[in-house]
């Protein structure tokens, strides 16, 4: 057994007490937003309509969906890939190699689906079915934790992640305890960040669509124009899916019930929010007010895509000629941080287009409700604390360096808010 590494490594989410408190609050709010969403007055701070039954919850064929969904996007991640990454060094000065193939799996995950509807599936059958896939996914990433928290016992100290072995049982079960858990060349923790919540989240809010057609005709506007940037969101992630690969999560965290709740439960069924608010509540909506949001998410995505483009072509090569003319601070580990372009407009551009998309996306949903601008609220929250986090770890990296890169970079954020 590995002994407890990195203890000295600062706790964070509020040590084991933050952790506990999220594990139970994550899951209580998401089944909490599942409900208020298909209630009439959809009220986000109100009490939830009624408090559901454990028949309501627990079925075996949600459980059998569930996990069949995670085999075929497995089998998927196993096809051949167009081209094998190698991942950041890692402490043993080993690199791993990660199939670039989630965009051909979210093609071909689209037409098993065509064809599986023109053969008679029923996919607007799924909105009825949330609430207790929601409970199989998360008692699937609940058991996944606690196997991977085992899987951990048995790792080498070098394979550990720096945050996540404390030695506090919830905390680590939380976080994380091994920082790449394989099984052969399957990496369990770079499958799950992309692929089953990412293009499961897509195919709810086609479900939506569908059930929206089916029962008053035509889909509305509203509901196209989340179901559209929401594919663009997730295609796009898929498409630079190597850039995932230079994230805090596969960099830093460990794969624990924060990372598997959050990919296979969190971000399917909340981020799909707008689209279930939307097949009960529908909004009217008109072509200039449809443009003018059109038109927020792509400046968001303009600028989302500008700047993580930009970091990774540069931290790629920096020679490459659309970054070579950018300004640079050089650091004492080599590497260089750019404080020209978009870099140099706030320290963390790809937040800002990201939230403005965040806000396009729940606009279609009208502003007599607060529920849509749940994930917008969310995102704020998790962006905020997500960018001190990473301060903090860039700090440490790059000590005098980065203090130069914040007094020539001063808004984090928003230019001149924050
Ligand atoms: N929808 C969702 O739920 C979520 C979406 N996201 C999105 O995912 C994307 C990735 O986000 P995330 O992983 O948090 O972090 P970033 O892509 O912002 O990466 C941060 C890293 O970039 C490098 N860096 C920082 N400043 C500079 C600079 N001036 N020049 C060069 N390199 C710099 C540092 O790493 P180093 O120097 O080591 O390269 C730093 O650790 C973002 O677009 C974010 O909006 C993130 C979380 C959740
Ligand atoms: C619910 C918890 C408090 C936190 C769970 C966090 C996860 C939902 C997110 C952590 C980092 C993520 C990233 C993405 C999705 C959400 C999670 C998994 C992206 C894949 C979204 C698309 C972007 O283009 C890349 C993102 C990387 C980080």
């Amino acid at each position: 057994m590995a002994p407890p590494q990195g203890s000295r490594a600062p706790l964070e989410f509020g040590g084991p007490l933050g952790a506990a408190a999220l594990m139970l609050l994550l899951p209580v709010t998401m089944f909490h937003l599942l409900l208020v969403a298909r209630s009439g007055p959809a009220r986000l701070l109100g009490p939830p309509p009624y408090l559901p039954g454990l028949e309501e919850l627990w079925s075996p064929w949600a459980l059998l969906l569930c996990l069949t969904w995670l085999g075929l996007q497995a089998a998927l991640y196993l096809l051949p890939a167009r081209k094998v990454a190698e991942g950041q060094e890692l402490k043993d000065k080993s690199r791993l190699r990660y199939p670039i193939n989630g965009f051909q799996a979210l093609v071909l995950t689209a037409l098993l689906v065509g064809l599986g509807v023109s053969a008679g599936l029923p996919l607007s059958a799924l909105p009825e079915m949330l609430l207790p896939l929601a409970f199989a996914a998360t008692l699937t990433a609940f058991i996944f934790s606690l196997l991977l928290y085992l899987k951990a016992l048995l790792a080498p100290a070098s394979a550990l992640a720096p945050g996540g072995n404390s030695g506090n049982l919830i905390y680590d079960f939380f976080l994380g305890r091994e920082l790449n858990p394989r099984i052969c060349s399957f990496d369990f923790k770079y499958f799950c960040e992309l692929r089953p919540g990412l293009i499961g989240w897509v195919l709810i809010n086609l479900a939506l669509l569908i059930q929206e057609a089916e029962l008053r005709g035509s889909p509305s506007l509203a509901m196209w124009l989340v179901n559209g940037f929401q594919l663009l969101y997730v295609g796009d992630a898929l498409w630079y899916e190597e850039a995932v690969l230079t994230t805090m999560d596969i960099i830093h965290d460990g794969f624990g019930f924060m990372l598997a709740f959050g990919d296979l439960a969190w971000v399917p069924f909340t981020y799909s929010l707008q689209a279930q608010f939307l097949l009960y509540h529908p909004q009217p909506l008109g072509w200039p007010l449809a443009s003018f949001i059109c038109l927020i998410n792509a400046v968001g995505y303009y600028i989302f895509r500008g700047a993580n483009s930009q970091k990774n072509t540069f931290r790629k090569n920096p020679s490459d000629p659309r970054v070579a003319d950018l300004e640079t601070i050089s650091t004492a580990t080599g590497r260089r941080l750019l404080v020209s372009g978009w870099w140099g407009m706030v320290r963390h551009p790809n937040y800002l287009g990201d939230l403005i998309m965040a806000l396009a996306w729940s606009l279609p949903c009208g502003v007599f409700h607060l529920l849509p601008y749940f994930y917008f609220l969310y995102f704020t929250a998790l962006l905020v604390h997500r960018e001190d986090r990473d301060e903090r770890q860039c700090r440490q990296k790059y000590g005098l360096a980065w203090h130069e890169y914040c007094r020539r970079v001063p808004y984090r954020i928003v230019p001149y808010i924050y």
